[in-house]
């Protein structure tokens, strides 16, 4: 995958970029703007509450019908990002951003699979008309030039961009499955809902604080959707020796989180989706150390904070407002996911119901 995505952009934002003083730069550089612009304040939360206003509006507008939420989730993770990093969201059907979204979801899909592995392997294919060829339409080219350079701001916006869209919408859309074919868990989650935010308007991140159940639940959604299941690939900056193996310099690394997230041992349920996980006999929400979906170490992901803040907010207010139900003839739900750099379910359709108490 390493090569075929860098290049794919040869002008390397944050997540791609070599370990080093660039990179440290950069990553600075986008945690400070992206402090400054709102994360970890409460005008994050506004945004965040401003997005899912059309949301609610699309959901809404297909009371006790059938709807695809692939779209819908996509935009409001796209648009809640956009608005940090352009200023600005863009409507649900525009063509642009449509563009901009379907080209690095191809991509994701695209670059860690088998084709990006037969470019890794056989060079002489490499310029072959072969699907591979669409993730290099897909991204824009330029050329390298300093630390600052204005190459470098595109592509660290747009970096900011595919991993803040495609990993925290799967994550919903992983979500909201389980919770449609898991219908106890998602009462119980509304339950604790209504009993925390009783007379408030609107719930704060705070509020996790008071729901064990509720954080539980996500903390068990981001277990099974393995949303980043091979991390970034990375490689030994000098020689190292780890458990009495010896790796030398330049040797690639594959973090496999999907073994850690699953491992026996460390999980009371590691082959169901079941809050228990993240439950002590107390029903108290504990985090066990193996929770690592946002990776580990200095590259781990710099937008987890807003990440966590968004599943929050997002999974709470529309499961307040609205009962998620599996279609009655949409058969039995096929919790395989669609391999890439992210996980993606297959494509499913949700029917929503107002909740009585709404
Ligand atoms: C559920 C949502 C998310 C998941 C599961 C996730 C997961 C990950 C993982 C596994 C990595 C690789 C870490 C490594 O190289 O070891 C990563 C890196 C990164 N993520 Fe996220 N991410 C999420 C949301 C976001 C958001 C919302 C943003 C945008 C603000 C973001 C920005 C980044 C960036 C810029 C990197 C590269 C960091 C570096 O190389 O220094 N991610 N993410």
């Amino acid at each position: 995958m390493l090569y075929a995505f860098c290049v794919t952009t040869p002008v390397l934002g944050v997540i791609l970029a070599d370990y080093g003083s660039g990179w440290r730069d950069h990553r600075r550089f986008a945690l400070t703007t992206l402090r400054n612009f709102g994360l970890g304040k409460n005008s994050m939360e506004d945004r965040i509450h401003e997005e899912l206003k059309y949301t609610i509006n699309t959901l809404e507008k297909s009371i006790d019908k059938s709807l695809s939420p692939q779209r819908m989730f996509h935009n409001a993770a796209s648009n809640i990002i956009c608005q940090v990093v352009f200023g600005t969201r863009f409507d649900y059907e525009d063509e642009f951003i449509k563009v901009i979204v379907q080209c690095f979801t191809e991509n994701a899909k695209i670059s860690n699979g088998p084709w990006a592995m037969l470019y890794d392997s056989l060079p002489m294919i490499r310029y072959l008309p072969l699907p591979f060829n669409k993730a290099f339409e897909n991204v824009k080219r330029g050329d390298d030039g300093s630390s600052f350079s204005e190459e470098h701001l595109i592509m660290n916006a747009l970096d900011l961009h595919f991993a803040g869209t495609d990993t925290t919408s799967n994550t919903l859309l992983t979500g909201f499955l389980y919770l449609m074919t898991y219908p106890h868990i998602q009462e119980r989650c509304q339950q604790e809902i209504d009993e925390v935010l009783e007379g408030k308007d609107r719930a704060t991140f705070d509020d996790r604080n008071n729901m064990p159940y509720v954080q539980a639940v996500i903390h068990e959604v981001q277990r099974i959707a393995n949303t980043v299941p091979l991390s970034v690939f990375h490689c030994t900056t000098k020689d190292t020796e780890l458990m009495g193996y010896v790796i030398p310099r330049g040797t690639l690394i594959i973090p496999n989180l999907t073994s850690v997230l699953n491992e026996e041992g460390q999980w009371k349920f590691p082959n169901e989706f079941n809050p228990e996980n993240f439950l002590n006999d107390q029903g108290e929400f504990v985090k066990p150390e193996a929770f690592m979906p946002f990776s580990t170490g200095p590259r781990m992901c710099l937008g987890e904070s807003l990440a966590r803040m968004e599943l929050f907010l997002i999974v709470v207010t529309l499961l307040r407002k609205f009962n998620f139900i599996w279609p009655e003839d949409a058969g039995e739900p096929d919790y395989t996911p669609v391999y890439g750099v992210t996980l993606t379910p297959k494509p499913y359709l949700m029917k929503v119901q107002l909740r009585a108490t709404q």
